[in-house]
């Protein structure tokens, strides 16, 4: 259902910052695929999530969502058919803006009409039960503005908000990274519900690589602008941390710390 074909990208290309973020990368997601992507800093990862959503535009190759070519769609023609949630638990939501009205703008995501943020009755019974999957007794505070929640809350209401319009893919860009151990685990245990629940196809970026092995039927390793290892879920099952450093080694011919993959 989603296709990326010989896919490059050079930032700065002829000068001396020249970098290759993207070489040749080929993916095929099947319909219902989590794929966590793991790789060291600069490997690309958050270049082909950009490609994807469409806030990159690449050098040559194709990306394709249900057999249809987006390559060259922009982001915002894209914004009902993809679904993100970013590091920064601030960047998904509007703080000055109260939980429903949050929900009200997502809701309306894609759609042709004019952004609003009216919340009817009906909407708001929506809203609360939606937000009831949360456990996090938000359906009771839909008028608190979203600015006063923890860090962990937005996120989760984050990645609420990124699935609201059953997008045909959920983009999420290390979005437990900024929250620490208890909430990052919280929001892993809800983003695995709502991706099964929905049946979302996903793509999760993470330098945890312990949760990449855990999360999802399959992973993807990136390097230097390129896939170099792509375990579906049966090669990845037992597999640990250990044995992926092993793999980056054998494929890369180069030796690694935990620390350079897990930073
Ligand atoms: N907008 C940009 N302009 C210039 N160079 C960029 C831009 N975005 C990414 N790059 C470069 O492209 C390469 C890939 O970056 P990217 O952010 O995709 O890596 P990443 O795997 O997500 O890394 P990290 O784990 O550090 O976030 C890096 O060398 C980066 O410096």
């Amino acid at each position: 259902m989603l296709t990326l074909t010989d896919v490059n990208k050079t930032f700065f290309p002829g000068t001396v910052n020249e970098r290759r973020a993207l070489r040749g990368i080929e993916l095929h997601l099947r319909e219902g695929d989590f794929v966590t992507v793991i790789g060291s800093n600069g490997a690309g990862k958050s270049t082909v999530l950009n490609v994807i959503s469409g806030g990159l535009t690449p050098d040559s190759g194709t990306v394709t969502i249900d057999k249809r070519n987006v390559t060259r769609l922009k982001d915002h023609r894209r914004a009902a058919l993809v679904g993100r949630v970013f590091q920064d638990p601030m960047a998904g939501t509007a703080p000055h803006l109260s939980i429903e009205e949050n929900m009200a703008i997502a809701d309306k995501r894609g759609a042709t009409r004019m952004l609003g943020r009216g919340v009817t009755n009906a909407k708001r019974r929506r809203f609360a039960e939606e937000l009831s999957v949360l456990e996090l007794g938000l359906e009771d505070r839909l008028k608190a503005k979203v600015g006063l929640l923890s860090g962990g809350q937005r996120q989760a209401l984050s990645l609420l908000m990124a699935t609201f319009s059953d997008p045909r893919i959920l983009l999420l860009d290390e979005h437990t990274a900024a929250l620490d151990p208890q909430r990052a685990e919280l929001v892993t245990r809800l983003t695995e519900q709502i991706v099964t629940d929905k049946g979302l196809t996903t793509l999760m970026v993470t330098h945890n690589m312990e949760q990449a092995l855990r999360v999802g039927n399959r992973l993807v390793m990136m390097h230097d602008g390129q896939i170099i290892l792509d375990l579906d879920e049966e090669q990845k099952r037992g597999k640990t941390v250990r044995d992926l450093l092993g793999e980056f080694e054998k494929i890369k011919g180069a030796t690694l710390d935990d620390k350079t993959l897990l930073q």
